[in-house]
């Protein structure tokens, strides 16, 4: 649990994580990771592949129990609620989840009613809304008679997501959220990324596209190797020396002739 000066615990909005460990049998893949999510804005985690960053998202998604290491949430302390109360308030968009059950769209993201007891009483008019919005809010509303198991993977990509915006959660983690995506969806995806945010939800997505972080997110988290090496406002964190550390690349920040957006050029280092 963090505290303040005083061992007060603490209330900070957003998320906070303190010395998160994760391991997998003797390795820590996930180590002593510290860093925080300001409330109501987007937070790109990045890092290179095998980093730790799903480790991390399900870690504190509590969809994996971590060594050691505290989570909290506007406060809360997210690894002592239960179940049905923790995912009123986070909803986890794992990366390539699939689903062997031949359930309809609608159905998929009616699941993200079950923490508000949706399937128990028959759907009531208020998940119903919810689901509703959830759909248009995705984009899918030509998909949502489809079976799931039949999609493409980024249609099924966006119905994952579209669930996830049914739970009407505070926190919402996202592994990969624009993989499988065309160019156009990705943007989409962001876009609502971004509108979300503006609605108050504190969003935490890993992504491999620097570019993507450093234009649309607000705040990135660097991990490398299980560490948290670096976190703060993109432009000023996602440094070319940090780059070549981290990936191996030599990196520049260009700027978008039309939207003045950064783009990343990079090439191998040596
Ligand atoms: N089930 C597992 N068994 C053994 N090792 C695992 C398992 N899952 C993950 N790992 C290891 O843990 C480390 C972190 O993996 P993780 O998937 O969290 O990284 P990542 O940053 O999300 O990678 P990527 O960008 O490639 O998706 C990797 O070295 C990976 O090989």
């Amino acid at each position: 649990m963090s505290a303040d000066a005083t061992g007060a615990p603490s209330t900070d909005p957003g998320l906070r994580v303190a010395d998160l460990t994760v391991r997998i049998g003797d390795r820590a893949v996930v180590d002593a990771a510290a860093f925080s999510a300001p409330p109501g804005a987007l937070t790109a985690l990045v890092g290179p592949n095998g980093a730790g960053k799903s480790s991390l998202l399900r870690a504190v998604a509590g969809a994996d129990r971590p060594v050691a290491g505290a989570v909290r949430l506007d406060g809360a302390d997210l690894g002592a609620l239960g179940r049905r109360e923790r995912a009123r308030r986070v909803a986890f968009v794992e990366q390539d989840a699939g689903t062997e059950l031949p359930l309809s769209v609608e159905s998929v993201v009616g699941l993200g009613r079950t923490p508000y007891g949706a399937l128990l009483g028959g759907p009531d008019r208020e998940s119903a809304d919810a689901v509703d919005a959830a759909i248009a809010s995705a984009g899918i509303e030509h998909l949502r008679g489809r079976e799931i198991t039949r999609l493409s993977g980024g249609e099924r990509q966006r119905v994952l997501l579209a669930r996830a915006l049914a739970q009407h959660p505070r926190l919402l983690l996202l592994d990969e959220p624009t993989n499988h995506l065309d160019i156009a969806a990705q943007l989409a995806a962001l876009t609502l990324l971004r509108r979300l945010t503006g609605d108050g939800v504190t969003v935490l997505a890993a992504l491999h596209d620097l570019g993507l972080a450093a234009a649309w997110a607000d705040h990135v988290v660097v991990l490398h190797a299980g560490r948290v090496v670096a976190e703060g406002a993109p432009l000023a964190t996602l440094t070319p020396e940090l780059l070549a550390e981290v990936y191996r690349v030599r990196a520049t920040w260009l700027s978008d002739p039309v939207t003045g957006r950064p783009v990343l050029a990079a090439s191998p280092l040596g």
